[in-house]
């Protein structure tokens, strides 16, 4: 086996035989590319087109010019279920985000029995039931709604970033798709504004991101 210098066109195929070590000489590819590539030696000149379109031959050129691309379908969401975490507090904002996201899923025809609301004292409390949920393998994704808005401390910061950080997390170490749909905001104008005002419905907005994820997760990220 011998490991050549290339132009970063390497093929890969499940039985392989020469190493090909990718340069950065390669349009394509980042400066600091190095990955070793193994494939038979009489593949080094460009294969047969018919063979590079199965599905165990990969080529970075063909890839780039046949690149995959998977994306999430926001109209395909029969059997899609969801689970909506809500905090209580601030709930003139809250049930607004809510009422935007659940009004978003009725309209991309997610059945109302697919939607599991479950509500929390506050976006402290997010993380931990979102986390709960994920793990549950009941949902395709958890959509999670608050409204942190700043008053006189510094307790703000402690509640908006546990509750990013703990979102983040929640989706991390369960593997679904947790969306923070939490506005973080210094002042009760923001919210108003973000929660059905002038600047739309950030619940609605949320709800869709969920549903892309979902989408994203079970049609082409699964197992
Ligand atoms: N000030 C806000 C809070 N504070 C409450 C915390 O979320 C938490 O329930 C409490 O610290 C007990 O653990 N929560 C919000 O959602 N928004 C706020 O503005
Ligand atoms: C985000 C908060 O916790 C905040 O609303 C609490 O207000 P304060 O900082 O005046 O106690």
């Amino acid at each position: 086996m011998s490991s050549l210098g290339a132009t970063g066109i390497g093929h890969l195929l499940p039985s392989t035989s020469v190493a090909l070590r990718t340069t950065k000489s390669s349009q394509f590819l980042p400066e600091t590319a190095t990955k070793t590539l193994t494939f038979p030696f009489h593949f080094l000149r460009a294969p047969p087109a018919d063979l590079v379109r199965t599905r165990n031959v990969r080529s970075p050129v063909v890839v780039f010019a046949g690149n995959r691309h998977l994306v999430g379908s926001v109209t395909n969401t029969k059997g899609l279920r969801f689970a909506v975490v809500v905090a209580r507090f601030n709930e003139i904002i809250t049930n607004s985000l809510l009422e935007g996201a659940l009004q978003t899923f009725k309209q991309y025809s997610v059945k109302e029995e697919d939607v599991t609301v479950v509500k929390v004292p506050g976006s402290f409390e997010i993380p931990v039931v979102a986390q709960k949920l994920g793990r549950s393998g009941a949902y395709n994704a958890i959509l999670c709604i608050g409204a942190v808005i700043r008053g006189d401390t510094t307790h703000y910061d402690a509640v908006a970033n546990s509750a990013a950080s703990g979102v983040l997390n929640a989706g991390l170490s369960s593997g679904v798709p947790c969306v923070f749909g939490v506005l973080t905001c210094d002042s009760m104008e923001q919210a108003i504004n973000r929660a059905g005002g002038k600047s739309g419905n950030k619940g609605a907005e949320a709800a869709l991101t969920a549903i892309e994820m979902a989408s994203l997760f079970e049609h082409h990220l699964k197992k």
